[in-house]
């Protein structure tokens, strides 16, 4: 375990090197239930998911401590001040815990039911607004049952950190499950712990549309990170090139026209590197 915390740090401090001011901890597909499957205790499983918080903070820290070079980036009025950095606690949807498939359809079954998705996620929130993150961060949010089960456990768990909510879309249009782009924002929207609201996971040729759309439910923040375009092949669990594949170069030619439409935060997700996050800082370094 020691092992992969260190490697879990070392990706966090390489995306801190190359420009990141949210890093977002390793707990997307780290669940309670899914690791007393695997044989751990409740104890044992509540630990690791604190873990995945504390390691993101260590590499804050040694960020801070080792890199006063690259950290004291921030001038203003004449002061040099440090770069901000956020740890954001990442929650993944439920179908990321099934692992059939689901995490990117949205599909459920009637079976699944409002209640089902907020027993589901409850501990898991209550672990992590407490663990000492920033923010919650949802992710690839497939559908509105999912963004309504977040937004009432926020509320019933009087959650005293904020959140937030980020959707996946394969079309451009909707959000994977079908459920329309506008009504997930808007129960985003609603959501008073909600400080920002977004896409993840998702090419970029379909963002500009979606930033256009979210933008007519909330005037809240609007969070950017695409995949690279690539498939997921979730019967062989691998990724696949396809025809939309873009280049960290290619990538962030995008910022421009996604920051122009109202989009306010960048980053990458499945498939994008540090290289991808140099490339997005790079180009924002440079607008006013
Ligand atoms: N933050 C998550 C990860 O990098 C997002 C996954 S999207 C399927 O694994
Ligand atoms: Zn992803």
């Amino acid at each position: 375990m020691t092992e992969y915390s260190c490697l879990i740090r070392q990706v966090h401090l390489d995306y801190l090197h190359a420009g990141a001011s949210i890093i977002i901890t390793a707990s997307y597909q780290a669940t309670i239930q899914g690791f007393v499957a695997k044989g751990l205790s409740e104890e044992e499983a509540e630990l690791l998911l604190r873990r995945s918080v504390e390691i993101a903070c260590e590499a804050r820290e040694i960020y801070f401590e080792k890199c006063t070079e690259g950290s004291f980036d921030y001038i203003e009025s004449g002061n040099i001040s440090r770069r901000p950095v956020l740890v954001a606690a990442s929650i993944g949807n439920y179908g990321a815990y099934l692992a059939d498939g689901s995490e990117y359809s949205g599909k459920y079954g009637d079976a699944v039911t409002l209640k089902t998705l907020k027993d589901f996620h409850r501990r898991r929130l209550q672990i992590l607004a407490k663990s000492g993150a920033d923010l919650i961060a949802f992710e690839t949010i497939p559908n509105k049952l999912e963004a309504k089960a977040y937004a009432e456990l926020l509320e019933e768990e009087e959650t005293n950190i904020p959140a937030w909510f980020s959707f996946n879309s394969k079309d451009g249009i909707n959000v994977v499950s079908g459920d329309s782009i506008l009504e997930c924002a808007s129960i985003a929207d609603s959501c008073k712990r909600a400080v920002a609201v977004g896409i993840n996971c998702t090419p970029p040729r379909f963002i500009h549309g979606l930033v256009l759309a979210i933008q007519k439910a909330t005037s809240k923040p609007i969070v950017i990170y695409p995949n690279s375009g690539e498939t997921y092949n979730a019967g062989l669990k691998q990724w696949k090139k396809s025809s939309g594949v873009v280049g960290d170069e290619d990538f962030v030619s995008y910022i421009g026209k996604w920051r122009e439409a109202g989009a306010s935060l960048f980053g990458g997700c499945c498939r994008t590197t540090p290289n991808t996050i140099r490339a997005i800082s790079r180009v924002l370094s440079k607008c006013p």
